[in-house]
């Protein structure tokens, strides 16, 4: 990556690179949080509450780091979050992300928000692991049409993120002015859509601006409530993964509402300030939950460890965020195919120095709290 040549390995000089890279708005987009940015702080300084007590003599010569998951076998022990607008960090995008999650064997999420089709997408994956994360829009037909595409594309779960009945208060975005769809990132997967193109008087190609103001009226659904999962379950054979769980509630409610596994995020501390970071909710979850469905953790891993953390309190996956989207920014394909390289690397010797060979052996008596 551009550092001098030399590579990057800290989280703070990949965020320095890629505010080197892009524009001020652009850049405050990603990193920022919602509010005072509590939640966002909150979630990296949680995994510092956390600590780690290795046991040798374990024979760890032979590491693997392979997950199971919904009858699937993962080779890498993390997934790439669903990050929207990609081509606001990089003009390759979503694409550059999935050539290098096909280099690497690592699972993508993509979001409906991204600036490539979700087809487009699924061409440069092969046959890459892939799961659709679902913006339900107001807009029932549409949100049909997008489960059905995902299905037909190869997407192997949908993932419905719940905590974005609206978008969070982002101080940082509103003071800047900067609203990633409006400026022409992220409306690929409507604007491919026979359903959102019958809706418009005039095809986007005539009249970009109108199409994307109309898809701002109905990209969220704040009437969404449980029972209507049944209308998704009713489109599509795929599992569905709900996005965004804090409450134990929520999670006991997933289940009994049939969703095939829970996500605990905070989506990055970017939706409501305040709220609790990810690892703080995860024991909790796990403990209603865990045997049931899969629970898996976003927001706040930004290191090795950290993913050790996660798995030992209890995740059955962790998901990758902003680490990656700042190796795109930097990079773009061999920038993320740079970051996670190293992911894996610090993973494999984080497992090892733990006194573990398989993030299957990773439980809850690794940690401690303090
Ligand atoms: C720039 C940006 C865009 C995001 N877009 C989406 C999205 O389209 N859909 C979604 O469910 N989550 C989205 N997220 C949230 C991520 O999926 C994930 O929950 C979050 O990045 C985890 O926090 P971390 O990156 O700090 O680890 C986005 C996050 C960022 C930083
Ligand atoms: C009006 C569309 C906004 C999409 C938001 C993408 C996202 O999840 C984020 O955190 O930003």
């Amino acid at each position: 990556m551009p550092n001098n040549n030399k590579p990057i390995y800290h989280y703070s000089d990949l965020e320095k690179h890629a505010k080197g890279t892009l524009s001020h708005e652009v850049f405050t987009y990603i990193q920022s949080g919602s509010g005072n940015e509590e939640t966002l702080k909150d979630n990296e300084q949680a995994f510092k509450k956390w600590k780690i007590k290795p046991q040798f003599l374990n024979d760890v010569s032979e590491r693997n780091l392979s997950i199971s998951l919904l009858d699937e076998t993962y080779k890498t022990p993390f997934l790439l979050a669903p990050v929207g607008h990609l081509g606001a960090a990089h003009p390759d995008g979503e694409l550059a992300v999935a050539r290098a999650a096909k280099e690497k064997q690592v699972p993508y999420i993509v979001s409906t928000v991204s600036t490539f089709s979700l087809e487009e997408i699924a061409d440069e994956l092969g046959d890459t692991p892939r799961w659709f994360q679902l913006y339900w829009s107001s807009d029932q037909e549409l949100t049909a049409s997008l489960v059905k595409r995902a299905e037909k594309a190869g997407y192997s779960a949908i993932v419905v993120t719940i905590d974005t009945p609206i978008l969070g208060y982002r101080e940082a975005d509103l003071t800047n002015q900067y609203f990633p769809l409006r400026a022409g990132y992220g409306s690929a997967n409507y604007f491919a859509d026979p359903v959102f193109r019958s809706r418009l008087k005039e095809s986007p190609e005539v009249n970009k601006a109108s199409a994307i103001e109309e898809l701002l009226k109905i990209v969220f659904h704040p009437k969404l409530s449980w029972k209507d999962l049944a209308f998704i379950r009713k489109h599509t054979k795929l599992p569905i993964i709900l996005k965004g769980v804090l409450h134990p509630n929520d999670a006991i409610q997933a289940v009994d509402y049939g969703a095939d596994g829970i996500i605990v995020s905070n989506h990055g501390g970017r939706q409501l300030d305040g709220v609790l970071s990810s690892l703080d909710a995860l024991p909790n979850i796990v403990q209603e939950v865990s045997g049931k469905i899969p629970v898996l953790f976003d927001s706040g891993i930004r290191r090795g460890p950290d993913v050790i953390k996660a798995y030992a309190l209890g995740a059955d996956a962790v998901l990758l965020g902003r680490p990656y989207v700042y190796g795109l920014a930097i990079n773009g394909q061999a920038g993320v195919e740079e970051v996670l390289e190293h992911f894996l690397n610090d993973v494999d010797v984080s497992l090892a120095t733990a006194g573990k060979s398989r993030i299957s052996e990773l439980d809850s008596s690794l940690v401690v709290k303090v």
